[in-house]
């Protein structure tokens, strides 16, 4: 008798190996087969390990930003490899090559914060160090905070929480969209995102095509979200008409209601001694009026804001 052969899968989908990056490679799997009707053996899950995650104690801003996340996901979806690549958006640079293509925005996991170590901002001790490695939390934790000090704090979910137990730092801050989709939801304090706005495109999962691929788009496209992705790009449009990099401690949110887009943007000079807030609100198919925002946020920087944002022109 012949050996059983597993099916063909109808799409192969490429993913980092973090067991965040693969419990979100299991929801879009989950919404793929859901929506088509197929059995999970039909969507492949292909694991690729980046080079951002061989590269472990020097903080990203250093090493060559987000590139790292993408570059091999990237050559695995040109090479044909793979048919899309999921992603945490918030990973993912603003610039992007043309012969890629979102195809699928998933809606959206809660955008917020969570402080772990303190059950407020208010509430933590003076002088803590605050463990993070991101530029935004930094900026905003010294903002609000200026008595604390931050030491920088790499690694993935576990390896931040367990970094924390270990006494490298008093508190840390976490997307509460990576707790969620690890099953740590319990962990920690939410901060609203309405006090405390997040990072561009947090608690976003995307997953990319190439842009020739009619089909991987078609079959991806059915389980975009269209509020979350009308969000993202929206985001992603501020994000690159502000001219930052990966250095650039930038925090902001999009949401859509009855067709309008509403957008916040906060930007930081890196010691978070100074901060400006923006909002602008518009429709949510021609998002031109996100540039205008841009521009005003733009002409508003302060001196400690000047090395880190309006760096390039989008
Ligand atoms: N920078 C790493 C990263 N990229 C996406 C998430 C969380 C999930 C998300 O924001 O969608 C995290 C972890 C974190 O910031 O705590």
């Amino acid at each position: 008798m012949p050996d059983p052969v597993s099916p063909e899968p109808y799409l192969r989908l490429g993913t980092r190996r973090s067991p965040l990056a693969m419990a979100q490679a299991y929801e879009a799997r989950a919404r793929l087969c859901a929506a088509h009707g197929w059995d999970e053996d039909r969507v492949e899950l292909v694991p690729v390990l980046a080079s951002g995650d061989k590269i472990r104690d020097r903080p990203l801003a250093e090493i060559g930003g987000k590139a790292l996340w993408t570059k091999e996901l990237d050559e695995w979806l040109a090479e044909g490899r793979i048919d899309g690549a999921v992603h945490s958006m918030k990973d993912v640079e603003t610039l992007r090559p043309d012969e890629l293509s979102i195809a699928a925005i998933l809606p959206r996991a809660d955008v917020a914060d969570v402080l772990v170590g303190a059950a407020s901002i208010r509430e933590i001790p003076p002088g803590s160090r605050i463990g993070t490695s991101a530029p935004r939390r930094a900026a905003q934790l010294l903002n609000a905070r200026p008595d604390c000090e931050v030491v920088n704090f790499r690694g993935n979910v576990a390896t931040r929480i367990s970094k924390l137990a270990a006494g490298e730092a008093d508190v840390t801050l976490l997307a509460a969209a990576g707790l969620l989709r690890l099953g740590e939801s319990g962990v920690g304090t939410r901060l609203d995102p309405g006090d405390w706005l997040p990072a561009p495109q947090q608690g976003a999962i995307g997953i990319e095509c190439r842009t020739d691929d009619e089909r991987a788009r078609g079959l991806i496209g059915a389980i975009d979200d269209r509020p979350s992705h009308c969000a993202v790009l929206a985001e992603r449009r501020l994000l690159a008409s502000l001219g930052g990099d990966c250095r650039s401690p930038v925090a902001m949110l999009s949401t859509l209601e009855d067709e309008t887009l509403t957008l916040r943007c906060a930007l930081y000079s890196p010691d978070g001694s100074q901060r400006i807030e923006r909002a602008g609100a518009g429709a949510a198919d021609a998002i031109d009026w996100v540039m205008k925002l841009g521009e005003d946020l733009l002409g508003e920087l302060t001196e400690g804001m000047k090395p880190v944002f309006g760096l390039t022109k989008a």
